[in-house]
């Protein structure tokens, strides 16, 4: 783990490059300017090459894709391998909906990222582990939450992420848990798709470590919004939303560090 990531970012304000979708764009590009990077989306598949080359990082979001849609997330990941640029893919319902996991199969034979982060019906979903996904939700199951994730990073050769209330950490052999969070997240729709951009921004700063890049990132995002819960109370989600902006924006290295919970 190494908080101190945090402080790069906020020195070197590199940009992330993002697929979004329409649902959470603003919540995404604003978490991404709010912790110190600088965020830029991208619509147009004719840009993708100039806009690999001007930044630090690619997040891919699958929320909410049409099918020419496809061939620009597909022509994005393929520019990011080029450029050596770290990606990071956000499986969006793909344990719900059998046509995005088989869109996201195929993309990933046709690309490599770096780091998966879905909840545990995604990851359960990409590692063929059975799973009852919900929607966007996580859903329930009984399998083994680090095993899911080892199981899909061991399949897909990258940094798993499986988050919830506690976050697993995995590169198929080590397994980080962060234990900080508040039950709001799961009351702000896009929290999830702020995550995963921002474990973008922890990648950009990161000199080639994802492993450490993703613990990062989800420990400060975590903790930040277990910070405003403890002054707000888990019932208005509303307020939590902006509150989290402000808190990704003022939070330092000491505060995470006094509430971290990871092992
Ligand atoms: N019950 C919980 N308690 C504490 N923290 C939580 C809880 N559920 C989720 N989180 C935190 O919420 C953040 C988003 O993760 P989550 O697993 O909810 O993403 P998601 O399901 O993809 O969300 P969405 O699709 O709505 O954006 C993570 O930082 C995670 O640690
Ligand atoms: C609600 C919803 N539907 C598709 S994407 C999205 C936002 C969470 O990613
Ligand atoms: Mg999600």
């Amino acid at each position: 783990m190494k908080i101190s990531l945090l402080d790069e970012i906020r020195e070197k304000n590199p940009v992330v490059l993002n697929i979004s979708n329409f649902v959470t764009v603003q919540d995404v590009a604003n978490g991404i300017n709010a912790i110190g990077a600088s965020p830029i989306m991208s619509e147009e598949i004719a840009e993708t090459d100039e806009m690999v080359g001007i930044s630090s990082a690619v997040a891919l979001n699958l929320g909410a894709f049409s099918k020419p849609q496809v061939d620009h997330i597909l022509a994005m990941g393929q520019a990011a391998n080029a450029q050596h640029r770290p990606l990071v893919l956000d499986p969006v319902a793909v344990g719900a909906i059998s046509y995005r996991k088989q869109v996201a199969a195929d993309l990933m034979r046709q690309f490599q990222v770096d780091v998966i982060r879905g909840n545990a019906g995604e990851i359960a979903a990409l590692a063929e582990v059975a799973w009852d996904a919900k929607g966007i939700d996580a859903g329930s199951g009984n399998a083994d939450l680090a095993e899911i994730a080892k199981t899909c990073a061991k399949k897909q050769h990258a940094v798993v992420i499986l988050s919830g209330e506690t976050d697993y950490i995995t590169d198929g052999e080590r397994v980080v848990r962060v234990q900080n969070g508040t039950p709001l997240f799961q009351l702000h729709v896009g929290s999830g798709d702020m995550l995963s951009s921002i474990v973008g921004a922890f990648c950009a700063v990161s000199d080639g470590d994802y492993f450490e890049a993703a613990q990062t990132a989800c420990l400060v995002f975590a903790a930040t919004g277990e910070i405003v819960a403890n002054q707000l109370g888990e019932e208005r989600p509303g307020t939590f939303a902006a509150q989290l902006m402000d808190a990704l924006h003022l939070v330092s290295v000491a505060d995470i560090e006094k509430i971290a919970k990871f092992d």
